[in-house]
């Protein structure tokens, strides 16, 4: 059997408790490392809290690790049971459907147990589920690569009045081409897209377009490490978020579209006015 695990957005202290019965339940233990991340982070020490709460040691996978050698964590899954562990929700990213997909193909059960996701921690600030359009996502751009698939999906929900959920991106571990030419394998740290930034490569792409899909004065949610302790909400405009240090990662962004009287009222509570305390609950 191939158990996929939600661990919630937090800590240690999300999974759980049909979670945590399966994982301990396992033989072998993953957990993917390049979708998410959990507050503690993944280094050794943020492991180590995880293999002594479940009593097991976890094998870190990587993209490669996932996506290119799938087949070794199914063929594991047909001799005993495996847990795959996910950050937030197993289908808070697309890239697990395809493990769920192969391992079913090849004739092996599967038990997804859910938890948090971004997805549905983005409604503490009072924006309303179904009044969200399609959600985007914002890559680093590069000298060369700007990409901005992302602008007319944006244009399209506002034109609709809807809230656009923009998710930022977390660039993970790529090896450095130095090392590849001397034939090691030695990675770069892994970059998170912040708040400030998506909004800068938001607005350059808006004065490249001009169809005035947003702007600086655009009202905006900006959310930093949902779930955990210190998480942080403040709404605000776009020229307004953008001068905040929203902290360390995971940062992710909603543009506001048209809103209910009741989302007023609960926005009001994260409006920039009463910054003296951003982490709100
Ligand atoms: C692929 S998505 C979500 C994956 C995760 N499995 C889930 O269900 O939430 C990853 C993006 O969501 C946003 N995100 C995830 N967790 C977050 C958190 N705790 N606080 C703020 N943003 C978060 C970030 O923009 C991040 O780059």
């Amino acid at each position: 059997m191939l158990y996929i695990i939600g661990l919630g957005l937090g800590d240690e202290k999300d999974i759980t408790l049909r979670g945590l019965e399966a994982v301990k339940n396992c033989e072998k233990v993953y957990i993917e490392a390049y979708t998410s991340l959990l507050s503690f982070g993944l280094s050794s020490n943020g492991l180590s809290t995880l293999e002594e709460l479940y009593g097991k040691m976890i094998t870190l996978a990587d993209r490669e690790m996932v996506e290119e050698r799938a087949d070794v964590i199914i063929s594991e899954a047909r001799e005993f049971d495996v847990a795959f562990l996910v950050v937030g929700d197993p289908f808070g990213a697309t890239t697990h459907t395809d493990l769920v997909v192969r391992a079913k193909q090849s004739g092996i059960n599967v038990k997804v147990v859910h938890n948090a996701s971004v997805m549905n921690a983005i409604g503490l600030c009072g924006l309303q589920l179904y009044r969200y359009g399609e959600t985007v996502s914002i890559p680093f751009f590069t000298e060369t690569w700007r990409p901005d698939s992302f602008y007319e999906k944006i244009q399209r929900n506002r034109t609709l009045g809807l809230h656009t959920l923009c998710l930022l991106d977390i660039r993970v571990k790529e090896p450095t081409l130095e090392s590849l030419c001397r034939g090691r394998k030695q990675y770069e740290p892994p970059r998170y897209m912040t708040i400030s930034t998506a909004i800068e490569q938001l607005l350059e792409v808006e004065q490249a377009r001009g169809a005035f899909a947003y702007g600086e004065d655009t009202t905006c949610v900006g959310f930093a490490r949902l779930g955990s302790e210190d998480q942080m909400v403040v709404a605000g405009s776009m020229k307004q978020l953008q001068a905040i240090d929203f902290g360390p990662p995971l940062h992710c962004l909603v543009i506001v579209g048209k809103t209910h009287p009741v989302e007023d009222e609960m926005l009001g509570f994260y409006t920039l006015k009463e910054t003296s305390d951003h982490a709100l609950q």
